[in-house]
């Protein structure tokens, strides 16, 4: 009976011993990124490092031996090689201490750096955006980042070279045993066993250290927002505004115990063992010791090789020293790496690509995009946002699409942008799946202005390039894109022009009104229409914009966009008018499409929005408009 229950446990155990050695593997790969040369010169180091302390051993019982031996005149002669042999090795012993610190300091720098490009190309380049919403992935992104940010964490630099570290001491080990041996076989097995049992003590220390670190880690990502928010300009107008100081430094404090609270509380249980290691040397080593004394008493040992023996015992523990608590950290450092990349990846595979429903509408032009019964639910979520929504973009068309707030208008938009993988139906482009076009090829022909852009710390030029980074940059594209969207005027007034960097935090630069930022946004989605892009999208991209400017910026929209068609999504319904065709998203699909003529012929829902709004602007509730513009 316990044969058969023994089998699998032992096989569980020999698949963890792969996992462990492979995991092992894996984190000494990461060494190929401190470069060749330097690699050589810490494997070379290590390797003396490691001979160094058998070394002094014998050197030092030699020499003992032979001035205990030898009469005073001929000293000399006889004590010189053993001598110059002892001060080598001190001297050895010193110039690698020396050189130690800068030598693993660079190459962890280079290790950790490659390490850290890795996880943002990982993160930045995953095509779908679901699962940076997890907060799995969140966590898991904070343990493979290798940015400590406190003395808890490791990284795969650390990791590595410590590994490293580990294996060139086992040389040490064999050579230390090798003096052990000479002397009496049975001092190897007396020292190792207990040199190894300490050994695996401080690595069941380390991995509980870093198992209560990571139950922390939430508290410590919760202390982080609270760090940034006091000390952005941003966030920081609220903080002062609404008073929020102390509350936020509160909270900052109440995280951060969170998260080190119990590390602390395992640190000081960890200290109270330390008794267990304390005997573990003290015993074996006495005895060792002991014995050898005793039997230099009897005249059996020779003083010289006494004092070899005892050299040799020490540093038998020495060897087992090096960093587990960095081999633990980095280990799991690379397995939330290889965790990330799975998650990131978990993306479904493609579709098949199916042939277009029979009742498609038939058009003289294919229409440019098409959502085909399209249904979306966030992950995470339950509530269905789309559901079966059907809708076509026609090439060239101006098309507005309007809907209550929270009615989907902006997932619409990141579906279309292949954010997030549609729950089912499809979007096809010019007939084809936008899953089978592949991200990065539908992306080039797409340009989209987010509701919540991006303001990026750059300058002017930078932050109109790269509404289309993947394309050479366009220096008359750039200029011609902003005079599109009406940036220009407030060009001239920047006191470096397109290199005024447009942020206040760097140095010469500025900040932007609302609205001076967004004809920035537009400028950078104009441009990548000017560069390649069919098919524009802009998500609320005038709600700055007062009216005045909102009616210029459309005018040289539609004079400019050329031949690609415009996605526009706005509550102004005075801006939607102007579309060559308007449709209604409700309830997660299009109640209503047509031209805003038609849609107030129509008399729904579209008619008594804008009739609401038609009325707050007559009553001088909201903008005021030319007359006639709503009627
Ligand atoms: N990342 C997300 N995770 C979960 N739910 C989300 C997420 N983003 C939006 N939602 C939900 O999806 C629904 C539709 O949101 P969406 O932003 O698409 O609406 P919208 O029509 O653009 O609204 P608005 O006019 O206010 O901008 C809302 O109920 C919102 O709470």
């Amino acid at each position: 009976m316990s044969r058969h229950l023994g089998a699998p446990h032992r096989e569980v155990d020999h698949d963890m011993a792969l996992a462990a050695v492979r995991d092992r593997i894996r984190l000494l790969r990461r060494l190929g990124a401190a470069g060749p040369g330097l690699l050589t010169a810490i494997v070379a180091f290590l390797l003396v490092a490691s001979l160094v302390p058998a070394g002094t051993a014998v050197a030092l019982a030699v020499l003992i031996e032979r001035v205990g031996t030898t009469e005073a005149a001929g000293l000399t002669a006889v004590a010189a090689a053993p001598l110059v042999m002892f001060a080598v090795l001190l001297l050895v012993g010193h110039g690698l201490d020396a050189v130690r610190e800068p030598l693993f300091f660079l190459a962890r720098c280079r290790i950790d750096g490659a390490h850290r490009v890795e996880v943002a190309r990982l993160a930045s380049t995953s095509d779908t955006i679901g699962a940076l919403e997890r907060p799995e992935v969140q966590r898991l992104i904070r343990q493979a980042r290798a940015d400590p940010e406190n003395w808890t964490e490791r990284t795969p630099g650390m990791g590595a070279l410590s590994l490293l570290a580990f294996l060139a001491s086992l040389l040490g080990l064999v050579s230390a045993g090798a003096v052990l041996a000479a002397y009496a076989w049975w001092l190897v097995p007396l020292l190792v066993v207990p040199a190894l049992a300490v050994q695996q003590l401080d690595r069941h220390g380390a991995v509980m250290w870093h198992r209560t670190w990571l139950r922390g880690i939430d508290g410590g990502l919760r202390a982080g927002v609270w760090q940034d928010a006091v000390t952005s300009s941003g966030e920081g107008k609220e903080v002062r505004v609404f008073g929020l100081g102390d509350w936020a430094v509160g909270r900052i404090d109440r995280h951060i115990r969170e998260m080190f609270e119990p590390v602390w509380g395992l640190g000081g249980r960890l200290m109270t063992r330390q008794w267990a290691h304390f005997l573990l040397a003290l015993v074996p080593l006495g005895i060792a010791f002991v014995a050898v004394a005793l039997s230099g008493a009897r005249g059996d040992t020779s003083v010289g090789v006494a004092t070899a023996v005892f050299a040799a015992g020490s540093s038998v523990y020495r060897v087992f020293g090096t960093e587990v608590h960095d081999i633990v950290g980095g280990l799991a450092c690379v397995r939330a790496f290889d965790q990330l990349r799975e998650e990131l990846r978990a993306a479904p595979p493609p579709r098949p690509a199916a042939p277009p429903p029979p009742d498609a509408p038939r058009a003289t032009a294919p229409p440019l995009v098409r959502f085909e019964g399209l249904s979306f639910t966030y992950p995470g979520t339950r509530r269905r946002v789309l559901d079966g929504l059907d809708l076509e973009i026609w090439p060239g068309e101006l098309l507005a699409v309007v809907g209550l707030n929270g009615a989907g208008k902006s997932t619409l938009i990141k579906l279309l942008a292949g954010l997030y993988e549609p729950t089912a139906g499809r979007i096809t482009a010019d007939g084809t799946d936008i899953v089978h076009i592949g991200a990065e090829a539908w992306r080039e022909r797409i340009a989209i202005v987010f509701q919540d852009f991006v303001r990026y710390h750059l300058t002017a030029a930078d932050n109109v390039a790269l509404g289309h980074g993947s394309v050479p940059r366009d220096e008359a594209a750039i200029e011609a894109a902003a005079r599109d969207a009406g940036f220009d005027e407030v060009l001239d007034r920047l006191p470096r022009g397109w290199q005024t960097p447009l942020a206040r935090s760097r140095t010469g630069g500025v900040d932007l009104s609302g609205g001076q930022w967004q004809q920035v946004v537009l400028a950078r989605a104009l441009y990548a229409v000017r560069t390649g892009a069919r098919l524009l999208v802009l998500d609320e991209p005038t709600a700055h914009l007062d009216v005045r400017t909102e009616f210029d910026v459309f005018a040289r929209l539609t004079a400019h966009k050329g031949d690609a068609s415009v996605v526009l999504i706005s509550h102004r319904l005075s801006t939607v008018r102007q579309a060559d065709r308007v449709v209604l998203l409700d309830r997660g699909r299009i109640t209503e499409s047509g031209t805003h003529d038609e849609l107030m012929a129509l008399d729904g829902a579209y008619a008594a929005m804008f009739a609401v709004q038609a009325d707050r602007f007559r009553r001088g509730h909201d903008d005021r408009v030319e007359e006639g513009e709503l009627r």
